[in-house]
């Protein structure tokens, strides 16, 4: 019968809706990596009958083989039309069959809330919380027509493995994160059901954000309210949880948030609590509990800007479940909430889920006051509370944050202690399913002794090993390498146990060094210590505005850390070498195009250890940045977007090339732009934006130069709306006399074969360019953020004075992004792009 062979298809041209297009295919269906071997079409056992096995899916979302370098996990835009396409296996109403070729239908769901992680049962069949309908239109039975599941144009050529697709539109306004899919095909009737299961993961960039400190209040609100809701009430449900994912997706890095497990438990609550509708005040306590005393809940996380109160997206009559109370105040610390009610009414299959100890927030200092009604905690967790009162999150500076932070982390690895200690006493079997809740049973000492660790792949990445070096020294270890040592390895540890399957986990299979270990971190521990001075040292670095010019290739940071745009062919790199501490430890500029991510990369290593042993974590930009390039044509922005494109390795996208790309694609725009592009006229915002969008996406980087455009106010208005996640560095402004770019023109259009390089043409574009053009780079240098660079002179001149303008910018780029993978790997947080 069938099965979906891709699940992200591209459908846009004919011959790949006719044909079978390998190359069209970058997402595929679950397990679906041999069938992938084999060929389209080819049997191997891929389709799936779910009531004969009863389970919805052929494969679980967390077999080994669910996805695989080949047969990757599809990325959807939201808002993407997406398609996906099956093999025919003769089952379709055409003249070379019959027109009563049974078909029932097609139905596409999903999964409400993106997973925590990709583990866990599926929803049962008909039980998937959302529903796509698809495009194709309804099949009817007796008609030839091709629709529903029989799109298959060519189907007479080939009726067993002729290409078939259908297409559905994903919301606008999907939250980020992976997503189950259930495609399921219903062939003789409802009862014969025919299943194929997918993951997507859907694209955070270019979504709408709301402002951090909008979000921040917002998730401080919902904490704070004790209002009942409605028992039947999903709304309030559903709205809590959009916030709070927000709130995650705006703070990707958990700033604040501690590592004990409490992201993982309120994905887990959250999704009780979808599945089960009369557990939802139960679960929300949960949250609750979790969500209070972290300091990122209320602090204004990153640098939110004082922004206008946006509305909560509730029917008024549900407001007041979100109502912040008059004296409300953020410092959680100086408050005692009471839980919502608990619902008695626990769910049957309760037991069933994994171990969320409703006891949890108990044995956690910061959390003590949630659960313990009376204000006096139990001694033993009071720790060094007594000190005097701390003073609330928001005044502090980066660095008091910091200690902060580490005392809690302190207190909580005590309180741990005194757990663990409990616990073994009353001999709990209390087996955490998450990785970062088990604590060690072994002095962290112990590692060392383990045998090396598997070969530990990326995560978020796929695979490809680096090779071993031949050049790595391998002499003696440099002093004090204990702590490092045991730094490195309890990271790789961590990273050795996550990225093995769960079963591993249980009791019964104890290889110690599937073992996660936490460090037991304490300000004394110098390799914090060492990170901490580098964010220091980061930190007090004032960003270089991206209008000062910079008067010297090297700067200093701080005492130790040094920043030198001149030191390799890697341009920029941090040198955080103290061989007290690690014997190769460096901070550098990385591009790496096999993860399709521009970032900062730190090698973490001993000298005794091999590349391969050796961590290296990497950050990309957490905001993509573009400059504008402008000038009238033929003041030779290309020209230049090329040389920096060479030294700096922006992606350049070209308006002009984009749209006509997009004309000679036969594209139904093609001969508007076709005449507009002659006419030195602007194509409509709208159209020129879509290529930008699909260019800046399919680049997976995240720094643009964006050449040609805004070129008017309709450009620039249909930016401002629909890029609010891309932050504008600035605009380099190429001034070149009339007269010249004339002849540079002229010049051009003999080889260019440009329709528009012709003297009528390039004075039509004159026009433009002074009405329509000029005003907005007026518009820009108003805001200071153009970089006026003469165009007269020979073009390497010219780059000269545009380096000027650029090194500012990756420099700022460098830092920040330097300062996020400093702050991650402070906070421990090998969530970030780690490698081996
Ligand atoms: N500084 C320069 N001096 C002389 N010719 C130049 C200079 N910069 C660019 N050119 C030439 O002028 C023409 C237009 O440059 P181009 O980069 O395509 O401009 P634009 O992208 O602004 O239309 C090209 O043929 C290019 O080789
Ligand atoms: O945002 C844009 C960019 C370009 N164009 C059209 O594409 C032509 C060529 O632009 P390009 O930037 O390639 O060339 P230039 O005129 O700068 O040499 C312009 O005259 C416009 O007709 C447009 O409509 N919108």
């Amino acid at each position: 019968h069938s099965w979906l062979e891709c699940t992200n298809y591209d459908a846009s041209s004919t011959s790949n809706q006719e044909y079978w297009s390998a190359a069209a295919c970058t997402g595929y269906a679950r397990c679906g990596s041999y069938q992938q071997s084999h060929g389209f079409g080819i049997d191997t056992g891929f389709d799936y009958r779910p009531l004969l096995h009863n389970k919805p899916c052929q494969c679980s979302k967390d077999s080994p083989n669910a996805y695989s370098a080949s047969a990757p996990m599809a990325t959807y835009v939201p808002g993407q039309k997406v398609c996906l396409a099956y093999p025919a296996k003769n089952h379709v109403a055409a003249p070379c069959t019959n027109q009563y070729i049974p078909d029932t239908g097609v139905r596409i769901f999903r999964t409400q809330h993106p997973a925590s992680n990709l583990t866990g049962d599926d929803p049962a069949l008909h039980s998937w919380p959302v529903e796509y309908k698809h495009l194709n239109g309804p099949h009817q039975n007796g008609v030839v027509d091709y629709k529903g599941f029989q799109h298959c144009p060519k189907f007479c050529e080939d009726k067993g493995r002729a290409l078939c697709s259908m297409c559905f539109n994903l919301e606008k306004d999907i939250a980020p994160g992976v997503y189950t899919f259930q495609w399921e095909w219903d062939f003789n009737s409802a009862n014969d059901v025919y299943t194929s299961c997918w993951e997507a993961r859907q694209f955070t960039m270019l979504t709408t954000h709301r402002r951090k400190s909008v979000i921040v209040q917002q998730m401080a609100d919902i904490i704070q309210s004790q209002a009942m809701p409605e028992a039947d009430n999903e709304h309030w449900w559903d709205a809590r949880v959009k916030i709070i994912q927000e709130w995650l997706r705006a703070n990707p890095l958990r700033i604040g948030v501690p590592e004990d497990g409490t992201i993982e438990t309120i994905m887990q609550q959250i999704s009780r609590g979808d599945k089960y509708v009369h557990v939802r005040v139960k679960a929300w306590n949960h949250i609750v509990t979790e969500l209070q005393g972290i300091p990122g809940v209320c602090e204004k996380f990153a640098t939110a800007e004082a922004s206008p109160e946006l509305p909560i997206e509730l029917p008024p009559e549900k407001q007041e479940l979100l109502q912040i109370p008059e004296d409300n105040n953020c410092d959680q610390s100086e408050q005692t909430i009471s839980p919502l009610p608990l619902n008695t009414n626990e769910d049957p299959q309760e037991s069933n889920v994994q171990p969320v100890s409703p006891f949890r927030g108990k044995l956690r200092p910061n959390k003590a006051k949630t659960l313990h009604h009376d204000s006096n905690p139990p001694p033993e967790l009071q720790l060094s509370n007594q000190e005097t009162k701390p003073k609330p999150i928001s005044q502090m500076s980066m660095m008091e944050r910091q200690q902060e932070w580490l005392r809690k982390k302190a207190e909580k690895a005590a309180a741990e202690k005194l757990r663990q200690q409990q616990e073994a006493e009353k001999e709990l079997t209390f087996q955490p399913s998450l990785i970062k809740k088990q604590i060690p049973t072994k002095p962290v000492i112990e590692a060392e002794k383990a045998p090396s660790p598997p070969r530990l792949t990326r995560l978020k990445s796929a695979g490809r090993q680096r090779k071993q070096s031949s050049n790595t020294t391998k002499t003696a270890p440099a002093t004090s390498k204990s702590s490092s040592r045991s730094l490195l390895d309890t990271v790789k540890a961590e990273l050795a146990a996550s990225t093995q399957p769960s079963t591993q986990l249980e009791p019964s299979s104890t290889p110690s060094i599937t073992t996660p270990i936490i460090p037991t971190t304490s300000t004394t521990d110098p390799t914090i210590a060492y990170v901490s001075k580098a964010l220091e040292a980061i930190n007090n670095t004032a960003i270089i505005s991206s209008t000062t010019p910079l008067t010297t290739a090297s700067r200093k940071i701080g005492d130790d850390f040094h920043y030198d745009t001149t030191s390799s062919d890697t341009k920029g790199r941090y040198q955080l070498q103290d061989p007290t501490l690690f014997d190769l430890t460096s901070m550098y500029r990385k591009k790496d195009k096999y993860a399709r991510c521009d970032g900062v990369a730190l090698q973490m290593g001993r000298r005794e250890d091999t590349h391969q042993e050796q961590l290296i974590a990497m950050a990309g930009a957490l905001r993509h940045k573009v400059l504008f390039v402008l000038g009238g044509p033929g003041a030779g922005k290309g020209t230049q977007c090329a040389k920096i494109v060479a030294e700096y390795g922006f992606v350049h996208l070209s308006a002009g090339d984009l749209l006509r790309a997009e004309r000679a694609s036969g594209s139904e725009n093609g001969d508007m732009i076709d005449r507009m592009i002659r006419e030195g006229a602007i194509v409509p915002v709208k159209v020129t934006l879509d290529l930008l969008r699909k260019a800046m996406v399919d680049s997976g980087r995240d720094l643009f130069l964006i050449d040609g455009f805004p070129r008017n106010y309709d450009n620039l208005q249909g930016w401002n709306d629909e890029m609010t996640d891309v932050d504008v560095a600035g605009v380099l402004f190429y001034d070149c006399p009339e007269d010249e770019m004339e002849k540079r023109l002229l010049e051009r259009g003999k080889t260019s074969g440009r329709t528009d390089d012709n003297i009528d043409a390039i004075r039509k574009r004159f026009t433009t360019y002074h009405e329509s053009t000029m005003p907005i780079i007026e518009h820009f240098a108003e805001q200071n953020k153009v970089f006026h660079i003469l165009a007269i002179s020979t073009p390497d001149e010219v780059f000269e004075e545009t380096k000027k303008a650029i090194e500012p910018i990756v420099q700022t780029h460098l830092v920040e992004t330097t300062q996020r993978l400093l702050n991650a790997v402070f906070n421990n947080d090998w969530a970030t792009y780690v490698v081996t």
